[in-house]
């Protein structure tokens, strides 16, 4: 976090101004965020803040007057603008507290009393202007505790603006990475403790919104202390905590930093869910960044899982759905009855009707934070009227749905709130202000007292017309008026010429050239009342509207639960149209271990691809547990390994699956290990990354575990990088770690089938055709023949003279590697090189190297020449000399080629 304190020169003597004093004692308590200090209409900011906020925001930087003899640099944004500031610092990562006017300026003698009442840091916001409807926000805080030699670890998160508040403690510090990366929160706590930063990787340190917080905020038994009483418990075993120290640390310190930055108790945090990561499907931050969940790698929005399956009605909708897609179930009876849930609405064609319904749900959970800390604007409370007069249709369409046990418990969940829906729809006009600073939010004939104050001033003109004409009778002067000014208010105005008429109770406010001007008791009675009814008419209306969020907020904790019912109900219906939109099916989930899928596609390929997809099979079972993928480059390895894990994952999930039928036994991680790209910032290096990841899964993976391993081994040189991948392959299929699909460019691989009987090749095609090649992209069992890989270079567009350069390269290697195999063979003594070596050193590779022959897609007369010379040797009679005279030989071959 940055630091925007005034210059240290700054000291708060008695050379400033009084004002300045004020400002440097309250910056003084906040050197890490940016002081809005408010000045009338606006706000403005001093010294290295201004010149921060200058650059950041592009407004101009200026100087107010000079303080302890040296200008001050400062820079102001109008108060009423101030939202549309904030939400772009608030973007670059900045925290801002507000400081506003507290003190009444008539009573000051002194600069106004002054407070800062919120800070918004990026972690905090509740302001709708300043969230994004569809993503989450998150406040997160980790920590760790040892205890005789054993340490834990512990993340909390707050999502502040919908009151959410879970944690988990870890038993390892991968463990806590993976969970961050999953939550993505926007602002991280880290105790300021050199012991514990000094085991968290740079790349965290350093991200944008890390806060180091002092130490004593993670003090256990204070933070033990702060939760009790937040939630008025005695202990915490209600929550799960109770006895996990790291987790209270950071819930402890989670909290009291949030109640500090919004200034407020937070009371309705009504809760803390302590999760373990055992009850879900573990997916590391590596896979879900592989999986493309919910972004993708290249960058694209489109091509993510959550964007193909999201068309959710509601924002809240849409944020659970990230969560589901993140957090997949393992428990098949939970899972179970969000599928159930699914079918019903499916079997009663019911998905459209709901979701016409929770088109008009507004975004409860956010509204409801706001409602909590009376900082809802008038448009929340429409909207939550809205929802709330939404709830009685959506309940009777829910009851036709009681078959799904899920169903019925979210619509008894949800409830309904006829009091208060009927209370919002008589308190608030149908389309009110932004705010209820400048009034005109409550609807007439909510409150008879405020109707009256407005009428007052509506009937003011047809009182004054009755008062003149009653005076013009009374005092028999005809030219009698009745007018106002700002200066001297309601007046009563007769021409100097009928003074003497004037009667005695008359009173002379004002003398013009031929008239004077009077006030009567009356009048002045009258006068007091209408001056002060638009004010009293304001402040009323303002004690309403906080009336109604007090009345609002006693029924909060209900309105929350149905808010997380609405949330889950748009999913299920959500998953309910993409079904039938996406052509999906129910998977079944058995106890039995094992992988069936048949007719599988990838949905965001099928979505992007303007070719059609063809689906493919996948079937794991102990005859079946390591594939090894063979096929050219674009033939559609990748592919089909991400839909395999795909399909399991939004079958954890509790969603239809892209597949005729999927049966999926037990599933306790997904694993991947796709692509490379150098780390940079951690340092790493391309295949390092390669091998760290293959190291967690040979380390983690259990026979439950979902394995995709992509050209382990492409990272380094031809030789180390086979004989790698043969050892993992083999390590593989030894040890039964799980279900394995693993691509590979090395054919040497596919003879791994000859040797475990849980291993099987499959592999994809691809056929030239004329002078291009078509991609069948359909798995089938066995090798592959060809790897394609020039042909395919030449399709993606390299110059035609690299290719036939390409080509040549290409013929000395493959007649290289059989010159070596054959040496090779003839000399086991002498192992020629490094290709030979691995050879020998590998005692499964016993066949001839094949590796190049993939490569090869024309026959070529010379090498047929020495194919057949080589077949035509009998090695164990060969002498070396022989050996000699025949690379002689072969040499001569090529050379005449
Ligand atoms: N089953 C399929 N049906 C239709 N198109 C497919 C299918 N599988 C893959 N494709 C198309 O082929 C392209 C390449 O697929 P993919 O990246 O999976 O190939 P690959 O074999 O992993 O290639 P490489 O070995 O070069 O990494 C995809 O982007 C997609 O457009």
């Amino acid at each position: 976090m940055t630091t925007s304190k005034a210059p240290s020169d700054i000291s708060r003597t008695s050379k400033h101004t009084p004002m300045m004093q004020q400002y440097l004692a309250i910056k003084e308590e906040h050197p890490h965020h940016l002081l809005f200090y408010r000045m009338g209409d606006f706000y403005e900011l001093f010294y290295a803040d201004a010149q921060k906020a200058s650059e950041l925001l592009d407004i101009t930087l200026t100087a107010r007057g000079k303080s302890g003899g040296a200008p001050i640099p400062m820079a102001g944004i109008p108060h009423h603008s101030a939202e549309g500031y904030l939400a772009k610092l608030v973007k670059l990562g900045e925290s801002v507290a507000i400081c506003e006017q507290i003190g009444d300026p008539a009573n000051s003698k002194g600069p106004v009393e002054r407070k800062v009442v919120r800070v918004i840091t990026p972690g905090t916001l509740v302001e709708e202007a300043l969230l994004e409807d569809k993503q989450e926000n998150l406040l997160a805080c980790i920590s760790e505790h040892s205890f005789q030699g054993v340490q834990k670890f512990a993340i909390a998160y707050l999502e502040v603006s919908s009151g959410r508040f879970e944690t988990t403690q870890l038993d390892t510090l991968n463990q806590l990475l993976s969970e961050l990366e999953r939550l993505k929160p926007k602002e991280l706590l880290i105790a300021d403790d050199d012991q514990f930063r000094e085991q968290l990787p740079e790349t965290i340190l350093n991200q944008a919104g890390v806060v180091r917080y002092p130490p004593w905020h993670f003090d256990i038994e204070s933070c033990r202390k702060r939760l009790t009483t937040h939630f008025q418990t005695q202990d915490l075993l209600a929550y799960g905590c109770n006895d996990k120290p790291a987790s209270i640390s950071a819930c402890g310190a989670i909290l009291h930093y949030a109640q500090t930055m919004l200034q407020s108790d937070l009371n309705y945090i009504a809760g803390l869910q302590s999760y373990q990561t055992e009850d879900t499907l573990i997916l590391d931050a590596i896979s879900r960044r592989n999986l493309e969940i919910d972004s993708s790698l290249s960058g694209n929005p489109h091509s993510t899982l959550a964007a193909i399956l999201d068309d959710t009605a509601t924002a809240m909708g849409s944020r659970l759905l990230k969560r589901w897609l993140n957090q997949p179930l393992r428990k098949a009876e939970q899972i179970n009855l969000r599928l159930d849930a699914i079918e019903t609405i499916l079997n009663h064609h019911q998905a459209d009707a709901l979701r016409d319904i929770l088109k008009n749900v507004g975004d409860l959970e956010r509204i409801l934070s706001r409602v909590a800390l009376r900082s809802a604007r008038p448009r929340d409370c429409l909207h939550l009227g809205r929802t709330l007069n939404v709830l009685p249709d959506l309940q009777q369409l829910l009851a036709q749905l009681q078959d799904s046990v899920k169903l019925g418990e979210l619509a008894q969940q949800m409830g309904r709130f006829p009091d208060l829906a009927q209370l919002l729809d008589r308190a608030i006009i149908d389309n009110p202000p932004m705010l209820i600073r400048d009034g005109g939010v409550i609807a007439e004939g909510f409150d008879d007292e405020l109707d009256e104050l407005r009428n007052l001033k509506n009937e003011a003109g047809d009182y004054l017309l009755q008062l003149e004409e009653r005076e013009r009778e009374r005092t028999g002067i005809q030219g009698l008026k009745v007018g106002y000014n700002r200066v001297h208010g309601y007046y009563i105005e007769i021409s100097k010429l009928h003074s003497d008429q004037v009667p005695a109770e008359y009173v002379r406010r004002q003398t013009l050239k031929g008239q004077e001007r009077y006030i009567i008791p009356e009048l002045k009675t009258f006068e007091d009342k209408i001056l002060s009814a638009g004010e009293k008419a304001l402040a009323r209306e303002k004690w309403l509207y906080q009336e109604l969020l007090e009345t609002l907020n006693t029924q909060l904790a209900a309105l929350q639960q149905s808010a997380s019912a609405l949330a889950q109900i748009d999913i299920l219906t959500n998953l309910a149209i993409q079904s039938e939109k996406l052509n999906l099916t129910r998977p079944v989930l058995s106890d039995e271990p094992g992988i069936h899928i048949e007719q599988g596609r990838h949905l965001t390929v099928e979505a992007l691809s303007k070719e059609p997809f063809i689906p493919n099979d996948a079937l794991f079972d102990n005859e079946r547990r390591l594939h090894i993928i063979t096929g050219p480059n674009m033939g559609g390895k990748s592919t089909y390994m991400r839909q395999t894990a795909l399909i399991a994952l939004m079958a954890f999930m509790g969603s239809y699956v892209p597949a005729d039928k999927a049966v999926l036994g037990p599933i306790d991680r997904i694993f991947t290990r796709i692509g490379a790209s150098d780390d940079l910032t951690s340092g790493r290096s391309t295949f390092m990354v390669e091998m760290t990841e293959t190291a967690n899964i040979l380390h983690h993976a259990t026979e439950q575990s979902l394995i995709l391993m992509d050209e382990v081994g492409r990272g380094t040189s031809t030789f180390d990088g086979l004989a790698l991948a043969w050892a993992i392959a083999e390590h593989m299929a030894q040890s039964v770690k799980g279900y394995c699909l693993f691509a590979t460019h090395y054919f040497e691989l596919t003879t791994l089938t000859e040797r475990f009987a849980n291993t099987i090749n499959v592999h994809l095609d691809a056929i030239e055709h004329h002078d291009s090649i078509v991609f069948l992209h359909q798995v089938q069992d066995g090798p592959a023949s060809q790897s394609y890989g020039l042909q395919v270079a030449a399709l993606a567009g390299v110059p035609h003279d690299v290719i036939a350069l390409a080509k040549q390269h290409l013929n000395q290697l493959e007649n290289q590697t059989i010159a070596q195999t054959q040496l090779a063979q003839t000399d086991n003594d002498q192992p020629a090189n490094s290709a030979a070596t691995v050879t020998e050193q590998a005692p499964a590779i016993n066949e001839p190297i094949q590796q190049f022959d993939m490569f090869v897609s024309q026959p070529d007369p010379v090498l047929e020449k020495i194919e057949k010379h080589i077949n035509q040797l009998e090695p164990d009679e060969l002498t070396p000399r022989k050996a000699l005279d025949m690379i002689y030989e072969l040499k001569s071959l090529l050379k005449n080629r």
